[in-house]
């Protein structure tokens, strides 16, 4: 039943959406795009909440079972009679009616994604099940956020979607890379062999405001450190390279892929590419000149190059970042001095 279209893109035969509730024909419906945000009370979730908020056509249903997220990040839309929050695992089954779903339940950070890695697992592979047989009852379109880690410790540099990767299946990333793996094989399976609606992006590291202040990732703990005045914790040797788009950038991209007509995967990320040790030295440029960087140990697997080759993502979205980064860390700086509560000195 699945074709290839001339783009490369996988288009299955979709299945007609299931009838519409009696409802949806009464003269007084207002005919509303109902959203679900799975993991909507996490860092990027919480940003595309505010966006799709922003529209005054979208309801948004989030659920969450709050392991690195918090009711904090949604606290503007608490009460707002079009946004509804859930106490929710996606590792349970779930009822709702929707008609599109956003699909990010799953700790990002290795530290949280490494603590209970067989939960993790669970996530990306029933919950991503859950998801999907949610998508099929109701003939909702889904998205996936899949991750940049399905290359692994990559061999091709900058990554294309065309790439498979050079993954480790049982190291102790694997909970999360392969978990992500098999959530987007499950994707097209549903796709070929039901007909749902997909779409996958492959999220390049994204940092902003409302990491968590203890999530372990690089960008968070360099500002929090310069801010603290505490060294800089560069994991050996500080030549491995990221690239970092800025959150409101990543959310345009997640929007832009759902509303295309792309299943993906799409890499959505920003190609700029630093060592570790680079943006140590931006950070202490930026944020505070006097704290020392001081090299610690590394952690196994842990991928020695990457960056975003984002061809697709322009030619079929139409999307680029627009923030850099030396414009974003700044705007996180902020952030975390409010909620450190450690004012710039000259604001003192
Ligand atoms: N931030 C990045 O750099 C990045 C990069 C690649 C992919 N991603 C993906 O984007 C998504 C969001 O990442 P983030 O950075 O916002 O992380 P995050 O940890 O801030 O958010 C994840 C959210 O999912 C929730 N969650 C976790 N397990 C759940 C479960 N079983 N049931 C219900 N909710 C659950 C958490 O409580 C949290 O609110 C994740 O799927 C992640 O894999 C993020
Ligand atoms: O304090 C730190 C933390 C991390 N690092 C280094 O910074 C680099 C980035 O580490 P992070 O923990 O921020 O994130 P990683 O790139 O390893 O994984 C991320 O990849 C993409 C997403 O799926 C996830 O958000 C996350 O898994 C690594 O090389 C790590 O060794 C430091 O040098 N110091």
């Amino acid at each position: 039943m699945a074709k290839e279209s001339s783009n490369g893109d996988h288009q299955a035969v979709v299945r007609p959406r299931p009838t519409p509730s009696p409802l949806r024909f009464s003269k007084f419906f207002q005919a509303n795009m109902r959203i679900l945000v799975s993991g909507g009370a996490g860092f990027i979730g919480s940003h595309l909440v505010d966006k799709l908020m922003e529209n005054e056509k979208n309801e948004v249903i989030v659920v969450d079972n709050f392991f690195t997220g918090s009711k904090d990040n949604l606290k503007k839309w608490i009460g707002h009679p079009r946004f509804e929050l859930i106490r929710h695992d996606v590792t349970e089954t779930l009822l709702v009616e929707v008609d599109q779903i956003y699909h990010l339940a799953c700790p990002a950070s290795p530290i949280f994604y490494k603590y209970n890695p067989v939960k993790t697992i669970k996530t990306n592979v029933i919950g991503t099940l859950n998801m999907l047989g949610l998508a099929k009852r109701v003939g909702a379109r889904i998205l996936l956020t899949s991750t940049s880690e399905v290359y692994g410790d990559p061999l091709q540099h900058p990554q294309t979607e065309e790439y498979w990767g050079n993954v480790n299946p049982i190291g102790v990333r694997s909970c999360y890379d392969e978990g992500k793996r098999v959530a987007e094989t499950l994707m097209f399976d549903y796709h070929r062999q039901h007909g749902i609606e997909i779409r996958i992006a492959r999220i390049f590291n994204t940092y902003g405001p409302r990491m968590n202040i203890d999530d372990g990732r690089v960008v968070s703990n360099f500002i929090a450190q310069a801010i603290r005045g505490e060294p800089l914790t560069v994991q050996a040797p500080g030549t491995q390279t990221r690239s970092f788009c800025y959150v409101s950038d990543m959310v345009d991209g997640l929007i832009r892929l759902m509303e295309g007509e792309n299943t993906g995967p799409i890499n959505i990320g920003n190609p700029g590419e630093f060592t570790m040790m680079e943006l140590a030295e931006n950070v202490k440029e930026l944020i505070n000149p006097n704290v020392p960087v001081k090299i610690v140990e590394n952690t196994p697997d842990d991928p020695r190059q990457r960056k975003p080759d984002i061809t697709k993502a322009k030619e079929l979205l139409g999307w680029e970042p627009t923030v850099t980064l030396r414009e974003g860390l700044p705007l996180m700086e902020d952030d975390f001095r409010q909620r450190l509560g450690v004012p710039s000195k000259q604001s003192s």
